[in-house]
């Protein structure tokens, strides 16, 4: 693990020390947007227009970012519009790699060995860390966009008129409501077992593992009676939400330590979870392997022996029960 100072790799675990022991997340370096026209987007320059076979992504399978942008490429059929890559899910001392391995797909841009060729391609003296997912511009050859947070916010309705199937998850009209929850679960949730995993202090971990259960807590209340996060139609704030869930049982209470309870330990997030997984193309991208071969192995100062659990066994598949929670309100 390590970063680009300059265009040159270093290898460095996370500082925490400077920060009384706690994991604080760099902003994204490329925050470009493909929009409808190439004008420009939210932020960053324009000139990136949607047309079919002009980016590529980027992704780890293992990566809880990278799967909101899988999910998306996959519900809005974007398979033959935008190619993939995928890294192998160990991440050692140079970063993501494409070396051979189950389920990798090696880079067809620059043949790059390493995910940070990608970054100097773009950026020879890029300064960051080197994160999945990417999205490239085959075109003008540079990196579009590294924030999942914006990918799937363009991939929702940017390829609309070149061959993207329909499907709107950021309604306009929930649009604010959809934010306030994204914050709400982004820094207790998403990162929040970031920051429980990668503490270095006592103190750093309680204020995270805390903060976490009592947010997932209020989760399993407000789902008591609605079927998603936003009433009964499955948004934005559910796809980001489910990433961190499905890997929580197998490697966020174990290896993060996130464990004073499961998510199979709680009746509503756990229906709300294998309903979401049950939805048509979720459970292709979501690769248990990669996921805990990644963690597990990846992060030596956590798991010095790099030795992969054998559990726990989990039935994503199971019947959900939610389904008459839908037809309740509106
Ligand atoms: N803000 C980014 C964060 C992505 C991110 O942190 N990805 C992790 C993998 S789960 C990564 O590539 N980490 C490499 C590193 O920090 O060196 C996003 O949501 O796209």
């Amino acid at each position: 693990m390590g970063l680009l100072v300059d265009g040159y790799w270093q290898d460095k675990w996370y500082d925490t020390a400077s920060n009384g022991g706690r994991f604080e997340r760099e902003d994204a370096g490329f925050r470009n947007w493909v929009t409808l026209d190439g004008s420009v987007g939210p932020s960053g320059q324009g000139g990136f227009q949607a047309e079919a076979n002009r980016y590529h992504l980027y992704v780890s399978l293992a990566c809880p970012w990278a799967n909101r942008t899988t999910i998306y490429h996959r519900l809005k059929g974007l398979e033959d519009i935008i190619s993939m890559s995928v890294v192998h899910p160990f991440m050692g001392d140079k970063g993501w790699t494409f070396a051979e391995g189950v389920g990798v797909i090696a880079d067809p841009i620059i043949n790059a060995s390493y995910l940070y060729e990608v970054y100097l391609a773009a950026k020879p003296n890029y300064t960051g860390r080197v994160t999945v997912p990417v999205l490239w511009d085959k075109k003008i050859n540079t990196i579009v966009s590294n924030e999942s947070a914006e990918i799937i916010r363009m991939f929702n309705s940017a390829f609309d008129g070149v061959g993207a199937v329909a499907g709107d998850f950021l309604p306009s009209d929930a649009i604010i409501d959809i934010d306030e929850i994204n914050t709400f679960v982004y820094d207790a949730i998403n990162n929040g077992v970031y920051k429980a995993g990668f503490a270095s202090t006592q103190a750093a971990y309680t204020e995270a593992v805390v903060a976490l259960f009592a947010a997932l807590d209020t989760l399993e209340v407000r789902l008591a009676d609605q079927r998603y996060l936003i009433g009964n139609t499955i948004t934005e704030a559910d796809w980001r939400l489910f990433t961190t869930l499905v890997r929580f049982d197998a490697v966020y209470v174990g290896h993060f330590k996130c464990n004073i309870r499961r998510i199979v330990d709680y009746p509503n997030l756990w229906g709300y979870l294998c309903d979401l997984y049950q939805v048509s193309g979720i459970k292709d991208t979501v690769n248990m392997e990669h996921i805990k071969a990644h963690y597990y192995t990846s992060h030596a100062t956590i798991n010095p022996t790099g030795v992969i659990p054998a559990g726990p066994v989990i039935d994503f598949d199971k019947p959900h029960g939610r389904a008459h929670l839908s037809s309740a309100i509106l």
